[in-house]
């Protein structure tokens, strides 16, 4: 499994043929909702066993607080939440205004995060897809001011991301390390991978905005 090893927190991708016939089931325009939900799921969980295998500590410590960020994360906590041991899910809301740097954050049901001991488990962010890094980085920048948040307390896990979101990401104090199923060529001026989605991730499970 290659590890960059960059500047700041260890970024993880998967390489596996499987994988790749996943990500065209993800890009395709054409994926039925049910379809993406499943693939969304198989990705989540090969990128949780990914984690375990780099991170011994996921199996032992009383349990990470899982944070989906909606509504593409939503599938990914399904998926992580059948392998990864759990104490606590944080719903988080995101939204940003296109071309802007401008993110909207709602924490939805709690805030702040739920109490948390020495042997508790790491923040785990889930999103389907990072693109600009915007988000991610924004929501990071919360969560170190949050009682409970430490330095290298929070995984950030993704199915597709763009390598300069990520190594900026990976540059965040909260940061312990990145796992991401596959790794886009770049994010364009639109704030879209290239390769495309062919639409949006979230759009595709969910419908269209609602
Ligand atoms: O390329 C992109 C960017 C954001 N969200 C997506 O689903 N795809």
């Amino acid at each position: 499994m290659p590890l960059r090893q960059t500047q700041g927190a260890p970024i993880l991708t998967l390489t596996t043929s499987e994988v790749s016939s996943l990500m065209e089931r993800f890009c395709a325009p054409d994926t039925s909702n049910w379809d993406m939900q499943s693939t969304v799921f198989t990705l989540t969980e090969k990128v949780v066993a990914a984690a375990q295998a780099h991170d011994s500590s996921l199996n032992t410590c009383r349990g990470a607080t899982l944070i989906p960020v909606l509504r593409g994360g939503l599938p990914m906590l399904v998926g992580a939440q059948s392998t990864l041991p759990a104490k606590a899910c944080v719903l988080v809301r995101c939204t940003k205004l296109k071309a802007t740097q401008d993110v909207r954050v709602e924490w939805l049901v709690r805030r702040p995060l739920p109490p948390r001991e020495d042997e508790d488990g790491p923040l785990v962010l889930l999103d389907t897809v990072i693109a600009t890094g915007d988000t991610m980085h924004r929501l990071c920048d919360e969560l170190e001011v949050m009682p409970g948040c430490t330095p290298s307390s929070v995984i950030v896990m993704s199915c597709y991301a763009a390598p300069a979101a990520l190594q900026r990401l990976a540059m965040h104090p909260v940061v312990k390390y990145i796992v991401v199923a596959r790794e886009a060529e770049r994010c364009d001026d639109d704030g879209c991978l290239v390769p495309s989605t062919n639409g949006d991730i979230g759009d595709k499970i969910y419908g269209a905005r609602f």
